[in-house]
């Protein structure tokens, strides 16, 4: 077989950690600096050379404002109806979680009694590393005591990348991670074969085809926990079983399994973070032996290399077409986020020995560098979160989770949070088909302007901590959490826009892009998601601005305009600068607020109160 001749070069692992530091300017040279060319490049797209081809790639149609219920309805006719969600809640939808854990223990005797054959599969999907990756690991067991070899597969979905929002940037992380992931398996004699599957619906056909081909008897994976996924995986479990060969699905990307973890009183699971965060430290207490880590396999018989020699070297397609970066992000994503385990590794170590005790006081502030920047990691699933919560629980050294330094207690808290949210698509499976978490939210008349979404995506909204966090965005693929937070709310609440417009304009530029933790977020931050806030909140941007980016080391970073804006000034440039002043500002093409956050909050308010139907919101 040919080596891949995929046109990207092969990302170096690199010791210098400098990726995401902001600012930037003094500490690396691997991010071009924003204010380059920024004269010559304004005038013709308005925007700074940060947002050059980056920027906006969202699908939505032309919309008649008429109503704005039509216009919901226009853009989200896969909306769940209320009632579906009550036959959920009662039972009499099966939750498509229960319906692969039902497929898996009906057919789990018939399953066992299959013998092995040439060979067992494991089957790569969000899990693209080869140390403590438990589905691998029970392959690898199941080789070894037949003395069989190990294969193991990859399947590009362009349908699901479609269907699923992957945006460029994270399609891009994974084709790399899979070059990487390729040299390390080989390394234990391990083939990875990699097919495009055109026909989302044929991925079982083709794994039962590839099966029969590799006389293989047993192939395992790691349960993806949104609803089509967890539905194919119930498919294919019986659809092996038809052909004498046995599907195994189990958890991995969660600590504690779904479904393990349920109120004390009422038996039910869990909607609000803290008390889950509670029980769930204590679980892993009572049980650490979910937080053993498994070990890498050993390498596969040599022979191995001879009977399935043409495994070997396969190729890794290109990116499917209209999920292409440009070549100018080409550069700018693949130099700034190297993919591979043993990356996401030292990353990890590097974060530990030297950020993660100040985590808690740094973990705000945009411009601190005072986080892990593992999300891409956990989102591809070359670090396991059982890892990573390992090796910060033996730096807290007194065997908890949640004592001893605030900074790795926190950190490894946050940790938590994806895993809440995994626990969420289960339970709450509408979540995954645009209903928001909390039912009645759907009643929330959203507005629908273009004008004032278009603002928010290229970051010209006028805010300029907002316009800083969406052009973040676009150049790097990824935010800081705070902004994130920031920017969803003033989507929801100062622009009064559907957050689902926002949830998707995330999906289609993170390069982390996770359904759960971003449907969490978003849900959050638009207070229409799981663990509500104690009461209905507002942020400022002002002043989430004042408090979080106090210097306006952040804003001057990721918006060129008011790199010269001195003092206070940089948060409300506008309402603060002399007329003077602002007009230079008006003439680099900065606009003014296009909105006033004290009217649009009372705008907020009355919206929110006329959807629930309440006098408070
Ligand atoms: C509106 C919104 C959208 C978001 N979308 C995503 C997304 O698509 N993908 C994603 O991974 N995270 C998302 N988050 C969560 C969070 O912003 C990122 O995980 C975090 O910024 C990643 O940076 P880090 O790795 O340095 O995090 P750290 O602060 O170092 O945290 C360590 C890890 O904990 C997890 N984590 C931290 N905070 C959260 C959180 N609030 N929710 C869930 N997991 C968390 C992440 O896996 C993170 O890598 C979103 C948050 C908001 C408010």
């Amino acid at each position: 077989m040919p080596k891949s001749n995929a046109p990207y070069a092969k990302a170096k692992n690199t010791s210098d950690y400098n990726v995401p530091d902001v600012p930037l300017a003094s500490k690396s040279t691997r991010i071009p600096e924003a204010t380059e060319n920024i004269k010559s490049e304004h005038n013709r797209t308005g925007v700074g050379p940060e947002l050059q081809g980056g920027i906006p790639r969202y699908h939505y149609p032309k919309l008649s404002t008429k109503e704005d219920e039509i216009v919901m309805r226009k853009y989200y006719p896969a909306e769940m109806s209320n009632e579906r969600v009550e036959m959920y809640k009662s039972g009499q939808l099966p939750k498509p979680f229960d319906q692969l854990e039902q497929a898996l223990s009906s057919t789990s005797t018939a399953r066992s009694e299959i013998p092995v054959r040439n060979a067992v599969v494991h089957w790569f999907r969000g899990d693209l590393r080869v140390s403590d990756n438990t589905a691998l690991h029970m392959a690898y067991e199941k080789t070894k005591s037949k003395g069989v070899s190990l294969i193991s597969l990859f399947l590009v979905s362009p349908e699901d990348y479609e269907a699923h929002i992957k945006s460029p940037a994270r399609v891009d992380f994974i084709l790399r991670t899979l070059e990487v992931l390729r040299e390390d398996l080989d390394n234990l004699n391990i083939p990875l074969w990699v097919e495009v599957v055109e026909d989302r619906k044929n991925m079982g056909k083709k794994v039962m085809q590839l099966m029969e081909k590799w006389n293989a008897s047993h192939i395992f994976g790691n349960m993806e926990y949104e609803v089509d996924e967890l539905r194919r995986d119930a498919r294919i479990v019986n659809m092996a079983l038809q052909k004498n060969i046995d599907f195994t699905v189990v958890h991995d990307s969660v600590i504690a399994p779904p479904g393990a973890l349920l109120t004390k009183g009422t038996g039910k699971p869990f909607m609000v973070f803290t008390p889950w965060f509670k029980a769930w430290v204590t679980y892993l207490h009572e049980n650490p032996n979910y937080l053993e880590v498994f070990p890498p396999p050993t390498p596969n018989p040599k022979e191995t290399r001879i009977y399935y020699r043409d495994l070997f070297d396969c190729p890794i397609p290109p990116c499917p077409e209209g999920k292409r970066l440009n070549p100018k992000e080409v550069e700018y994503v693949r130099s700034t986020w190297p993919p591979g385990e043993k990356e996401a590794l030292a990353r990890l170590q590097k974060f530990l020995n030297e950020k993660v005790m100040a985590y808690k006081d740094q973990r705000d502030f945009p411009s601190g560098n005072g986080t892990s920047v593992l999300s891409v990691h956990f989102a591809a699933g070359t670090l396991s979160s059982r890892t990573a919560v390992n090796m910060a629980r033996e730096l807290l050294g007194n065997g908890t989770l949640n004592t001893g330094n605030k900074g790795i207690a926190c950190w490894i808290s946050e940790v938590g949070w994806r895993e809440f949210y995994r626990n969420i698509l289960v339970d709450f499976p509408w979540v995954c088909m645009t209903k928001p978490f909390k039912v009645q939210y759907s009643n929330i008349p959203w507005q629908y302007n273009d004008a004032h979404f278009e603002a928010w995506c290229t970051g010209r909204t006028g805010y300029p901590i907002v316009d800083a966090a969406m052009r973040q965005l676009a150049s790097m693929k990824y935010m800081h959490n705070r902004t994130r937070m920031i920017v969803a709310s003033f989507l929801a609440k100062d622009l009064c826009l559907d957050w689902r417009k926002g949830e998707r304009f995330f999906m289609e530029h993170l390069i982390d892009g996770d359904f759960a933790s971003n449907n969490g977020g978003w849900g959050w931050s638009s207070s229409s998601g799981c663990d509500p806030q104690p009461y209905f909140k507002i942020f400022n941007p002002l002043l989430q601005s004042e408090k979080f980016d106090p210097e306006g080391d952040y804003i001057r970073k990721w918006v060129p305009e008011l790199k010269h804006v001195k003092g206070k000034a940089i948060h409300a440039p506008f309402d603060r600068l002399d007329r003077k002043e602002w007009a230079k500002i008006e003439a680099l093409g900065y606009p003014k607020p296009i909105v006033k956050h004290v009217e649009a909050k009372g705008r907020a308010m009355e919206m929110y109160k006329k959807g629930l139907g309440r006098e408070k919101p």
